[in-house]
């Protein structure tokens, strides 16, 4: 597969470009940047250089004109640009047949009146907004493989929805009940641009975008259940937690809830369900999920918790699971090549 990658000086289109240097079966054709960006005409290693030796090719300008002359060479793009170019462009190469694998919220949402409101812009594309496919790669695998455009989860919504689904698809939780997903960040969740909100000095502990949040409609569409999200930025810079409070309806048991995430997981090896509560540094620069979770009987409550990479199974390592699944390979291919099947949760786990 031929691939572009737009967005390619920012965080999450580097971590992607690296994924893709090391894969077999995909090859980069072109990498750019925006139409006035100042990183044009430089080498990808120039502004990554932790990557020298392994990607060195320029960065491009993006243009109409680039388009034209590109878009005929490649299978597939990802962008990892900003949610409303991506809103703008995605269609252009969909109606050439190139597939479209979008790191942005710019086809996320199903209810197109909740761009203006979470997002800032009115969607222009209503028909390839009908067409995309939500990216949760465990959970979508047969329809992410056959859809032209795929809307790569956010990172927040990653982590949330992979704790909520197996207890939530199985009816029990307690319908019409409180749902409440508490998310922490590390700031490279806010890109590589700078902002007064994420420079060294200023970062601390803090709660934002409280009851405002892009990720709360996302969230609950996915769930199929309305949440509340309250988002976290916390001061280091890679990793995400998402711990989400789901009450139970009666009857359901401790047992219950653990066969819901082994059935859920059993064949999904970047999935684990780890024996005591995940930790950001066992995740970091990792394509991993570690979920854990703890049931209370009396109170018919569970709280279940995960960990992911905000760039990688957050961002860019679950982008390359789509395109690993739209090639017909396994979604780990290429990321571990551990692919053990889980019968039973792990050796020493109490969950
Ligand atoms: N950071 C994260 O943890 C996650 C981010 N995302 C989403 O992925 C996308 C990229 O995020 P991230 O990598 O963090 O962002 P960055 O700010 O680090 O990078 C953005 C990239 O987009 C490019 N860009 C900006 N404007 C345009 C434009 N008009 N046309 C073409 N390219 C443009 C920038 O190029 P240049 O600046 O050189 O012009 C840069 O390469 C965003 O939509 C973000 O919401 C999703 C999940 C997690
Ligand atoms: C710490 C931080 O600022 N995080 C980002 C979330 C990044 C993400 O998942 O991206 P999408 O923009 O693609 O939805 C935020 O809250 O806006």
């Amino acid at each position: 597969m031929k691939v572009a990658v737009i967005g390619a000086s920012g965080y999450t289109g580097a971590e992607l470009i690296a994924l893709l240097c090391q894969h077999d079966k995909i090859s980069i054709c072109d990498l750019v940047v925006s139409e006035n960006s100042e990183s044009t005409g430089e080498l990808f290693s120039t502004l990554h250089p932790k990557y020298l030796g392994i990607c060195d090719l320029p960065l491009k300008a993006f243009s109409e004109q680039w388009f034209e002359q590109t878009v005929n060479e490649i299978d597939a793009v990802f962008f990892a640009t900003p949610h409303e170019f991506s809103a703008d462009w995605a269609h252009a190469f969909v109606e050439k047949g190139v597939k479209v694998f979008d790191l942005s919220g710019g086809f996320r949402l199903k209810n197109s009146d909740d761009y203006p409101k979470y997002y800032g812009f009115a969607h222009q594309h209503l028909s390839t907004l009908a067409q995309a496919q939500y990216g949760l790669a465990e959970w979508y695998a047969d329809d992410i493989a056959n859809s032209q455009i795929i809307a790569v989860p956010g990172c927040y919504p990653t982590a949330s929805l992979l704790a909520l689904k197996p207890i939530i698809n199985q009816g029990l939780h307690l319908d019409n009940s409180l749902i409440v997903v508490n998310g922490i960040s590390g700031v490279t969740g806010a890109g590589r641009k700078a902002a007064l909100a994420t420079s060294f000095n200023e970062v601390s502990l803090t709660p934002y975008n409280i009851l405002q949040h892009r990720h709360q409609p996302e969230i609950s569409q996915e769930a199929h259940a309305q949440v509340i999200f309250n988002p976290h930025l916390a001061p280091y810079k890679r990793g995400l937690l998402s711990t989400v409070t789901l009450p139970l309806n009666e009857g359901v048991t401790s047992a219950d809830i653990n066969q819901a995430f082994i059935n859920a997981y059993k064949n999904t090896p970047l999935i684990r369900l780890v024996g005591a509560w995940p930790k950001i540094d066992n995740v970091a620069h990792t394509p991993f999920a570690d979920l854990h979770w703890k049931v209370d009987e009396e109170k018919q409550v569970v709280v279940v918790s995960c960990a992911i990479d905000n760039l990688l199974k957050g961002a860019a390592s679950q982008a390359l699971q789509c395109a690993n699944l739209s090639l017909g390979l396994p979604s780990h291919y290429s990321l571990i090549k551990n692919t053990l099947i889980k019968e039973s949760l792990p050796k020493g786990a109490k969950v």
